[in-house]
């Protein structure tokens, strides 16, 4: 099967309600497809979700991206894969969101090609998921009504946006706390919104309150290792790093000072499948779990996550794979099954995603 063709096309799809973070309002998702096509005809889908706050990209860059390194992907054979995974981390550097949705496009052709699905071919047999879903940053009542809603929904399992005011968040996490029922878990998200005292002494609050969150994310600036050690060695929420960690060598770094308890895998910041699995390998070494979570990705790149997910099961412990639970409507048709907080991979070959509508 030789590569003939990569052609990109926009996927948009209205949200549910806004997504809101502290770094960015969202109201409709807007992703980079990629289809690939090889000589018998076979298709390869990929996508990915271009956050310019949080990995430097746009449509545009992922375009630019995708054609620069078109020429060492284009006449190749699938078989070659190795040959050409290295020549798209090798010959343009960055870009991680372009390259996720060309990687998830060239695996799901070497699954179809072997006539099995990508799990598989990746090592795994695991097939369902639950995933939590996002509490978007807002004003504490409609945060608390958002949750219940949730929960009424059959999510047990909350990522509570907050990091505009440490503050408003403590009171936050409290109120939303307070109006659920005990056994619902809470994951709070700050996306790097605090300094590392402000954090201490927010989650020193709660804690005293008996609020023991699954984890704190990214409660610093990317770049603020110290601030996370500090932060882990303070409170007994245990820390968990998203924007610090793109590379291997950011998670390395991570590691050796045991400045994190877990570390958050997303395919859009590391570069996609083959790096993800590298990033769950080296967190096995050192004995740390790990969250494999998404950017606002649609049906494509999240089943890329799942499979992924799938491969490392040991490792990957916890899923933050929502992006589709908060479109208004799933914009592929194909196998795989995004029920709310129900996933399940389907047992057609490669990505098990049939086609565009
Ligand atoms: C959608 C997912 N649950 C999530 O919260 N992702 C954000 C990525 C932020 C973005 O797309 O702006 C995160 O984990 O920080
Ligand atoms: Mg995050």
């Amino acid at each position: 099967m030789k590569i003939v063709d990569i052609k990109t096309t926009l996927l948009r799809a209205p949200l549910k309600t806004p997504f809101i973070t502290s770094l960015r309002r969202v109201d409709a998702l807007e992703d980079l497809v990629v289809i690939i096509t090889c000589d018998d005809g076979t298709v390869g889908y990929g996508e990915g979700a271009p956050t310019p706050v949080i990995t430097g990209e746009t449509i545009d860059t992922m375009k630019a991206a995708i054609s620069y390194l078109k020429p060492f992907i284009i006449g190749k054979e699938i078989s070659e894969l190795d040959i050409i995974l290295k020549n798209i981390h090798s010959k343009l550097l960055h870009n991680t969101t372009a390259k996720s949705a060309l990687e998830i496009a060239l695996f799901d052709l070497k699954a179809k090609a072997e006539n099995i699905p990508l799990y598989r071919l990746l090592g795994g047999t695991k097939t369902t998921f639950k995933t939590d879903i996002t509490i978007s940053m807002d004003q504490t009542e409609k945060m608390i009504a958002d949750a219940l809603h949730a929960v009424s929904i059959g999510y047990d399992t909350l990522k509570i946006k907050i990091g505009d005011d440490p503050i408003k968040d403590s009171e936050r996490i409290i109120a939303i706390y307070d109006a659920l029922p005990k056994e619902i878990t809470l994951r709070l998200d700050a996306n790097q919104g605090w300094e590392a005292d402000e954090a201490i002494t927010l989650l020193q609050k709660v804690e005293s309150h008996g609020i023991i969150a699954e984890f704190i994310e990214q409660p610093v600036k990317a770049d603020n290792i110290e601030g996370l050690k500090q932060i882990k060695d303070a409170v007994k929420t245990p820390v968990l790093a998203d924007e610090s960690v793109f590379s291997l060598n950011d998670a390395k770094r991570l590691l050796e000072l045991d400045a994190v308890d877990y570390i958050n895998i997303k395919l859009d910041k590391c570069g996609g499948i083959s790096k993800a699995l590298e990033l769950a390998d080296l967190c096995e070494r050192y004995g740390v779990k790990c969250m494999l979570g998404c950017m606002l990705e649609g049906p494509i790149a999240i089943a890329g996550a799942m499979h992924v997910a799938s491969a490392r099961s040991e490792t990957i412990t916890m899923i933050d794979l929502d992006g589709v639970a908060l479109l208004a409507n799933n914009p592929t048709s194909g196998s795989v099954i995004f029920d709310e907080s129900n996933l399940m991979l389907s047992l057609d070959s490669g990505l098990g995603i049939d086609s565009i509508k």
